[in-house]
């Protein structure tokens, strides 16, 4: 049989705010999400041995249990009633998306491997019920599932999707240094007065195509709480700046910083400076359902 494969597609924040805290220690957000052509690749075939068994080309990444694949395979398998230690399960992931670095990319693998094993298994799942899967992964993975670009409210889970007129370029800058979710969460203060978004604006300058109103409403709450562990996010924004992006900011919890551009030209030309600085340097495009 053929390896089943899915693409893993990350996501940028074109905007996150933090509305208020939870008991449980979560955050009520509202925030845009933009999913972008920058992807890891699933892909599924059948093992020799019983269980599950996940490889990747990317030595530090988790190949047991803590692996959000793993926590998908054994959570599809759960609604499907399939004994995963009676299957035998290759799991690849072929990792580009920089890891722990504000892109949602093991919430993308999470999502892509639930659309891959029920292909694999040949079963369907009503929409709302995979969400609902998703979500006990993790916050990102139900936007990750749906695509395109969302609002994303409550935890993340609340989703609407959103018109855009104009597809964007972007240049992608990952720092040497990682920053943790929950730490930048647990950082913030609800008193920190940090620069807000305003998301209707950009739900409008986004279905009306003007990318220089966009750039005036776009803002990570989340970003001065990121940069005072790791100060080179504000030089990596100023680089990008620099290089011609009409707006440039981090991505969720960071690390990764985009900048947006006009064309694909000014990107590429960007990308082609910026690379020299940073090794973690990645070129994209807004992907649209
Ligand atoms: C920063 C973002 O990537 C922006 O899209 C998301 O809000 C985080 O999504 P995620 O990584 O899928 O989040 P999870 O894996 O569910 O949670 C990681 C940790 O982040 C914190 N967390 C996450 C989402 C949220 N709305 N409030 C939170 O406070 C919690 O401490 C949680 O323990
Ligand atoms: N398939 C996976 N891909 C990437 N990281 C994974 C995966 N499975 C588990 N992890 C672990 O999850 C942690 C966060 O990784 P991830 O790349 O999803 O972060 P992120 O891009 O910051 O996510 P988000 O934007 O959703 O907060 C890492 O420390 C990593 O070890």
């Amino acid at each position: 049989m053929e390896p089943i494969r899915e693409k893993a597609y990350a996501k940028v924040n074109l905007s996150l705010d933090i509305l208020g805290k939870r008991q449980d220690g979560y955050h009520e957000v509202s925030m845009i999400m933009q999913q972008i052509s920058l992807h890891d690749l699933i892909e599924i075939s059948t093992g020799r041995q019983p269980g599950i068994k996940i490889t990747s080309n990317k030595s530090k990444l988790p190949l047991n249990k803590n692996n959000l694949v793993y926590k998908a395979a054994e959570k599809l398998a759960n609604y499907h009633q399939i004994h995963l230690q009676k299957e035998s399960i290759i799991i690849h992931i072929e990792k580009n998306i920089p890891v722990a670095a504000g892109l949602a990319g093991g919430s993308a693998d999470a999502a892509a491997t639930f659309c891959a094993l029920n292909r694999y298994w040949k079963k369907e799942v009503a929409e709302n019920d995979l969400m609902d899967l998703g979500k006990e992964i993790g916050a990102d993975v139900p936007y990750c599932l749906m695509g395109g670009t969302a609002l994303a409210e409550g935890i993340g889970e609340k989703l609407t999707p959103l018109k855009v007129k104009t597809p964007m370029w972007m240049v992608l800058v990952k720092p040497p240094f990682s920053a943790s979710t929950a730490e930048v969460y647990k950082a913030f203060s609800m008193e920190s007065g940090n620069r807000r978004p305003d998301n209707q604006k950009i739900i409008e300058a986004l279905s009306e195509g003007k990318l220089s109103t966009l750039a005036l409403f776009m803002e990570n709450v989340l970003q001065p709480v990121t940069t005072s562990m790791v100060p080179e996010i504000e030089k990596v924004q100023k680089k990008l700046l620099e290089f011609n992006a009409f707006h440039a900011m981090m991505s969720g919890s960071g690390t990764t910083v985009f900048g947006l551009f006009k064309t694909r030209k000014k990107a590429e030309s960007a990308y082609g400076k910026i690379r020299k600085i940073y090794q973690e340097t990645y070129i994209a495009h807004t992907i649209h359902r």
